[in-house]
């Protein structure tokens, strides 16, 4: 009733979780050599609604500043880097940064985001620290239980070349493709039997990385799809030697968000079935400040993780103290580094503790 839609107080566990997938994260960012940064909240809209990013306008969250210019809350953080590393201009490739962002197609308009920037990292040297990155996170907050899924930008957008489609049209055709709906991916190309057959084929091409073999044979006279797939091949067999088994790949797959350009990757909680992280290479998004910087990134999502985690229950203690006794009961509690201490003035009724140590009368004549 007090607070608009989609907006939440944060309370006890859950927030408590999210703070622990923060620090955590924090903690791997730097032993791995990246560093912080982070930009504002409130942004201009044109920074994500421009071409060469392609945020949906409807999707912001937006409001007109005193100057008629449209601010928006920040609804993607690897836009909003780029624009200020692109200012900066670091001799560092490798930058995380943690915190909310703001978009209205989905419920909750806020959700809090973990991630990583690497800009000046070609492939396959960004992949693989990429997703390294998210095995090496996963396992530091205790998430055994996942599977990572790769896909390509390019597998689809050379499929549909021969279409010539408008932009409109093509993203019609994305969206088919993204929902996985057969129908209307045929509907749409009708004009080409080849692609038509094509793109339907690629539809069923998720699930086991044993699917790249299966596909180079079906798309063998294509070189560069052959290509794209051979070193999604190589991922997979990245990883495997890490002992990471459970990779699937989704060939199909088409971008969600505009700028991706190359290798897609995902996390999915096993149990949950939920996305936990999501990124890919974007080379092309500092073209729109004439700058020719090769980028890749991915992002965890905090409410998903802190859901998965469990924290460990601290015994908690219960030291009762009486107006003679405040300092008795601070020292005591300065004893206890390891446990939840409490100092009361009158003795639980409850059993929220699980000891008591009574002070109450402890060096009162
Ligand atoms: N910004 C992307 C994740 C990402 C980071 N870097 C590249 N991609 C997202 O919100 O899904």
């Amino acid at each position: 009733m007090f607070l608009p839609d989609g907006s939440q107080d944060q309370i006890g566990d859950s927030l408590l979780k999210k703070q622990r997938v923060y620090q955590i994260f924090t903690d791997v960012a730097i032993r791995r050599g990246y560093k912080a940064i982070e930009t504002p909240v409130i942004e201009y809209a044109e920074t994500f609604t421009n071409p060469h990013v392609g945020i949906p306008f409807q999707q912001l969250l937006k409001w007109f500043d005193r100057e008629g210019d449209i601010e928006v809350l920040r609804p993607d953080w690897t836009t909003a880097i780029a624009r200020a590393l692109m200012k900066l201009n670091p001799k560092e490739s490798k930058w995380f940064y943690q915190g909310s962002v703001f978009t209205q197609d989905k419920d909750g308009v806020e959700s809090r985001q973990a991630g990583i920037e690497m800009i000046r990292t070609k492939p396959i040297e960004g992949e693989i620290e990429s997703l390294f990155f998210a095995i090496d996170y996963l396992s530091a907050v205790n998430i055994d239980d996942y599977l990572i899924e790769l896909g390509h930008t390019g597998i689809y957008e050379k499929i549909i070349e021969p279409l010539m489609f408008t932009t409109t049209e093509e993203k019609k055709l994305r969206q088919a493709m993204h929902d996985k709906r057969q129908d209307v991916v045929k509907a749409l190309t009708e004009r080409n039997q080849t692609v038509q057959k094509q793109l339907l084929d690629l539809i069923q091409a998720y699930g086991e990385s044993s699917l790249l073999d299966e596909y180079k044979q079906i798309f063998k006279d294509e070189t560069d799809i052959v290509a794209i797939l051979d070193e999604l091949q190589d991922l997979v067999n990245v990883l495997k030697q890490l002992g990471i088994d459970q990779t699937i790949v989704d060939l199909g797959r088409v971008k969600q968000l505009p700028y991706y350009s190359g290798t897609m990757f995902r996390g999915y909680l096993t149990q949950t079935g939920d996305e936990c992280f999501s990124g890919g290479r974007y080379d092309k998004l500092y073209q729109q400040f004439n700058q020719s910087t090769p980028a890749i990134g991915l992002a965890f999502d905090v409410d998903v993780l802190a859901s998965a985690i469990t924290i460990e229950k601290k015994e908690k203690i219960a030291i009762i103290a009486s107006s003679e006794t405040y300092v008795l009961a601070e020292l005591k509690r300065r004893t206890i580094s390891d446990k939840i201490v409490d100092v009361l003035y009158t003795f639980p009724t409850d059993n929220a503790y699980d000891d008591i140590i009574d002070l109450r009368n402890e060096g009162v004549e």
